[in-house]
């Protein structure tokens, strides 16, 4: 470049300096040679006229012409001078002998002359000469000269300067291009190299070193950076236009991916490879990521859904080919949601974690376990010969699972229900297979949950019931066909009715106890507007006895484990008593053992909240669950309900006469109100009377009635 326009600079001054020089000469030459042929004709045209005269003086006096020297030399005098540029002039006979001639008064050193013949009788006799100096001429042509030098100066300058200026700046609007490219090089993310064709680095950017590692690499060979896989050749992978993908050499020894995109150039009238490199590192680690997203669960490590298809339709395949069967395993955790909803997700995904490791380690190699989303997980079981063989290992399932997981530094108690299909037994179709599976899942949680159920045509028209049963509760709120029944309770003591338990019913489905539904319910969610149905329900029915002036009662209402997980359970039940306008202590909420095993640090403040309401909590189905005594002391609550299985044998079974009287004992001591459910003989009532039961409740004193109906039966009651 520097060189370029060092020659450039010299070729301009060059045509410059010769333009001018030209110029400069030229004006002067012009102005001389046009003035002095100028002055060349004058002279002649002069010289010509004279001759005209003296040939007509002859013609007047042709013997004596000669000797009128005086009038010649007159006729001479009269030519006229050009002014202030010395002439003069003579007449010479033929043979050069001057006849006449004006004086001369001037230094005749540089003239121009010219002359004309003069005749007589047509006979050429002599000639007129006019000699002229040329010093006026070379004194003007010396300023004609200055005059030129000046503008030959005036061009040169012209020329030079102004390309020069020009071309200056264009240099530099070249060199702030060229600085911009190299700053643009210097900063790009990829890294750009000019290579020769036999492999020699001959530039590249910093982003090309940062790539390898390496303070310098300008002088290395290509194969040293990017060596070629099959060593064929030794720059290999330099034959390649355009982009490919490559396996880079860093300086500290490690591979990593690249990506190259090679093209050609000239430069220096050379061949030159211009190559990009880009660490695709992180992209090539995304890519994986997500094929590993794509066919694994993030959490567990083990395959998905997706994957989890594949391995079954490979299994079909190889079972058909080796005539075995496949197992499908279908599990689903049981309570993994109150897991989850009351420890959190953090604890919940340990759980999903120790869950997977625990399924690996009873399969073998050949078997696969995949999760499928939530608590779902399943085993694929190929090569199996003998239905023994699957029952063998879901016994086994079952046992690892005895085991407590320890969440949050506690240990719990997690089971599991267990589906299974055989292939080609049950299904041909993995689809259905799945389905099946899955069927049979839930019919092991239907049969108690913590076992196992294969698959039976049976159990798929349970399922289809199961199915239409839900179909049509999620209609049902929106169809008002929900209804409340009231059991009443009495103080054993005085036989007066105390309160009433608000129980659901199903219009539509008189014959479906809501031991059957309320379990649908609390698995599809729709509890929590039922339940908030139930809740303002039997409060506005309090609030309308009130108003009828039945005597004042107090409500219980059953509280499902799953209301307890949601997030606003406390302003549901408070926003639902300001709108009836019923009194809190009115109110009292059933709830089961259950509450006592999951979460209890959140169930006792949601308690504790509700109990500070003025609400009151009464503990139902009690002596059923596993409940530790020492929680108990720790809840909120009012009242123990005596679970009706035992008030059942009260009178004919020593045990359960045993426990009803030790739970009522228990009441007493934690100073709680006791309540028998269930009592349906007169037996039962006076046991439970003698033994210091607070309250009753059962067929005894009423079976549970419709509003209306509950509302004579008190009054008659009553009169
Ligand atoms: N054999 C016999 N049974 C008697 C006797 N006295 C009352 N019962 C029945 O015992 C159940 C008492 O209710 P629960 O233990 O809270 O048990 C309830 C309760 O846990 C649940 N449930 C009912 N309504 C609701 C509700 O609105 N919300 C929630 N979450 N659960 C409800 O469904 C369970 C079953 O309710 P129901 O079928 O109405 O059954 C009621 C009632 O009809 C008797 O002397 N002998």
């Amino acid at each position: 470049m520097q060189t370029d326009s060092t020659t450039l600079i010299k070729l301009i001054n060059w045509l410059a300096g010769t333009v001018a020089i030209f110029i400069a000469a030229a004006v002067p030459a012009s102005y001389l040679f046009i003035s002095y042929q100028y002055v060349g004709a004058e002279l002649q045209t002069k010289a010509n006229y004279t001759a005209i005269q003296i040939t007509a003086l002859i013609n007047k006096t042709p013997a004596t012409w000669i000797r009128e020297e005086q009038k010649l030399t007159a006729l001479l005098s009269s030519i006229p001078e050009t002014e202030k540029t010395p002439e003069s002039s003579f007449i010479t006979d033929i043979h050069g002998k001057t006849i006449a001639s004006s004086p001369t008064n001037w230094p005749a050193t540089v003239t121009i002359s010219r002359s004309a013949a003069f005749y007589d009788s047509g006979l050429e006799i002599g000639n007129v000469t006019l000699i002229r100096s040329l010093l006026p001429l070379f004194t003007t042509t010396a300023l004609f000269g200055l005059a030129g030098i000046t503008l030959g100066l005036i061009i040169f300058i012209a020329l030079r300067v102004l390309p020069i200026r020009a071309l200056n700046s264009a240099v530099n609007a070249m060199r702030q291009k060229e600085k911009r490219l190299q700053v643009v090089l210097e900063n790009a993310a990829d890294g750009i190299l000019s290579v020769a064709l036999d492999g020699l680095i001959e530039s590249s950017n910093p982003a090309a070193e940062k790539i390898f590692g390496l303070p310098q690499i300008t002088g290395m060979n290509f194969s040293e950076l990017v060596p070629d896989p099959h060593a064929t050749r030794l720059t290999n992978q330099l034959t390649q236009r355009g982009k490919s993908e490559s396996i880079g050499k860093h300086a500290d020894g490690s591979s990593f991916p690249i990506e190259l995109d090679i093209s050609e150039a000239m430069m220096d009238k050379r061949l030159t490879l211009i190559v990009i490199v880009r660490d695709i590192s992180e992209r090539k680690e995304a890519e994986q990521k997500l094929s590993f997203l794509a066919n694994f669960d993030s959490l567990t490590g083990l395959p998905n859904r997706s994957l989890f298809r594949d391995r079954l339709a490979q299994a079909v395949a190889r079972a058909d080919r080796q005539e075995h069967l496949v197992a499908l395993l279908f599990l689903d955790l049981d309570r993994f949601k109150t897991i989850n909803d009351s420890l959190g997700h953090t604890s919940g995904d340990h759980l999903l974690l120790q869950v997977a490791h625990r399924l690996k380690s009873v399969l073998r190699k050949c078997d696969t376990v995949a999760r499928l989303g939530g608590d779902e997980f399943t085993l694929i079981l190929e090569d199996i010969s003998h239905i023994d063989v699957v029952s063998g290992l879901a016994n086994k399932i079952l046992d690892i699972f005895a085991e407590p997981f320890v969440l949050d530094n506690q240990e719990f108690y997690i089971s599991t229900s267990i589906g299974i299909t055989l292939y080609p037994f049950d299904e041909t179709d993995i689809d259905n297979l799945i389905k099946d599976a899955d069927t049979a899942m839930y019919h092991a949680k239907a049969m108690g949950r913590n076992n196992y159920q294969f698959y039976t045509q049976e159990i798929n028209k349970k399922d289809n019931d199961r199915l239409t049963l839900e179909t049509d509760l999620r209609k049902a709120l929106d169809r008002d066909e929900f209804q409340l029944h009231f059991q009443p309770k009495i103080n054993l003591k005085n036989g007066k009715v105390v309160g009433v338990e608000a129980l659901l019913r199903w219009k539509n489905h008189p014959n479906v106890s809501p031991a059957a539904y309320i379990p649908l319910l609390e698995e599809t969610g729709l509890i929590i507007p039922v339940g908030e149905w139930v809740l303002r329900t039997a409060c506005n029915q309090i609030r309308a006895w009130q108003a009828e002036k039945l005597p004042a009662l107090h409500i219980a209402v059953n509280l499902s484990v799953r209301q307890f997980s949601q997030k606003d359970l406390i302003d549901t039940i408070s926003r639902i008593l300001n709108e009836t306008g019923l009194e809190p202590y009115l109110l009292e909420l059933e709830i089961t053992e259950s509450l006592l095993m999951d979460n209890k640090e959140s169930n006792i403040a949601i308690l504790t909240n509700i109990k500070n309401m003025g609400v009151r909590i009464s503990m139902d189905d009690f002596g059923t669950g596993y409940s530790s005594l020492s929680y108990l002391k720790r809840f909120p609550i009012h009242t123990l309900k005596i679970d009706q299985s035992f008030v059942k044998g009260i009178t004919t079974n020593a045990d359960d006469a045993a426990i009803a009287g030790a739970i009522i004992n228990l009441a007493h001591s934690l100073r709680l109100n006791v309540v028998a459910e269930g009592v349906e003989t007169q037996e039962q009532h006076d046991f439970l009377l003698q033994n210091d039961c607070n309250q009753a409740q059962g067929y005894l004193i009423s079976r549970p009635l419709p509003a209306a109906e509950f509302e004579t039966w008190l009054k008659a009651r009553n009169a």
